[in-house]
């Protein structure tokens, strides 16, 4: 794991905002100790969950898209750190790892402009860059027994996490994704709009279920596509379930779950399906946190789920005020997904 900057427990301590009388998650997650093995001490340590961050924004630069979801992780876990350590949820079931070593490809993204298809193409040889490196952290976790939890970055990362994970277990994996967009779009090189097409594409993604696509930014071609695989990707959309109601939001989860439920399968949640989360796809209409939450939590309880990845979320390119919003959502989900699985444990 080379290219992994590991958070130590002076980090930690940086972030977490100390109350006497009260213990806060920042006291109580693990972080690997200095000079030990990162490998080592995941296969020996008790903690289930591992927290690992992608800061970079390289994928969603070659999707055509605004930069931004680099700052997650920072925001991120400076949230996790002063969450009450209770009998509700427990810090001590978290290893914070740290985050992937993606500056070279962020500081070579900056000079590029994707406008121009040469440096598009350029954009991409850094996102397979970086999809090395998260297939290589996660079959790592997966191999040690443990949980990831994957915070990005651009929604190309889902490859990333589903090749990882399937050769972490031998086999192809399913993954259900909380998403306004498919990200099953053409082979064109790699960006934050293919992960899962490509991930398809290369026997790694079994049976996909996309939760809530808007109509309005799926093109005809991706919807072709999708009905002529409809044994093995499905969808519902965010219209026909709120707007036109004409599906049920409770009954959809069970039929998303029912498709995937079979194989070990990924969450995949991008942040930019809710309303006025900055993003770089950022909409005024989409389902409500708490629904988002209800998600996460329904397929959270499921011993065959292998990881989640929450990405999108860009804090740099919200109100400067408050920043720290988008890491406190992202708090809420990681919480919201080992509390789910209690029962499992
Ligand atoms: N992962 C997100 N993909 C979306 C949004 C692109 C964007 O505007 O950033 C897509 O390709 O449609």
């Amino acid at each position: 794991m080379e290219r992994l900057i590991p958070f130590t427990i002076t980090d930690l301590a940086k972030v977490t905002n100390h109350r006497s009388g009260e213990v806060k998650f920042g006291e109580k997650m693990l972080t690997i100790p200095k000079g030990e093995n990162p490998i080592d001490f995941l296969k020996r340590c008790e903690a289930k969950y591992v927290l690992v961050g992608i800061p970079e924004d390289v994928g969603v630069r070659a999707n055509f898209g605004r930069p931004g979801a680099a700052s997650a992780w920072q925001s991120a876990i400076s949230s996790i750190a002063n969450i009450q350590h209770n009998r509700f949820c427990k810090g001590s079931q978290i290893v914070v790892l740290g985050k992937l070593d993606v500056s070279t490809e962020m500081q070579e993204a900056k000079e590029l402009d994707f406008h121009k298809t040469a440096d598009r193409k350029l954009l991409s040889t850094l996102v397979e860059k970086i999809d090395k490196e998260v297939v290589h952290i996660v079959t790592t976790i997966i191999k040690c027994g443990k949980t990831p939890i994957i915070i990005g970055g651009g929604h190309n990362n889902a490859y990333g996490n589903i090749k990882g994970t399937a050769l972490g277990l031998g086999k192809p994996i399913n993954a259900v994704n909380f998403d306004a967009h498919s990200d099953f779009r053409i082979l064109e090189g790699r960006h934050s709009g293919n992960g899962f097409s490509y991930a398809y594409e290369e026997g790694f993604l079994k049976k996909y279920f996309i939760f809530g696509l808007h109509e309005n930014y799926t093109s005809k071609n991706v919807i072709d596509i999708l009905k002529k695989m409809e044994d093995r990707v499905n969808y519902n959309t965010y219209d026909e379930i709120k707007v036109r109601q004409q599906k049920n939001f409770q009954q959809e989860l069970n039929t998303a779950y029912d498709f995937i439920k079979n194989d070990a399968y990924g969450i995949e949640i991008d942040l930019d399906a809710l309303p006025n989360i900055a993003s770089s796809a950022m909409t005024m209409s989409g389902f409500s946190i708490e629904e988002l939450r209800q998600f996460v939590s329904f397929f959270g309880k499921n011993k065959n789920a292998a990881y989640m990845h929450i990405c999108e979320g860009a804090p740099d390119l919200g109100e400067e005020k408050n920043n720290h919003l988008i890491g406190k959502l992202i708090g809420y989900l990681v919480t919201d997904f080992i509390k789910s699985r209690k029962e499992l444990i």
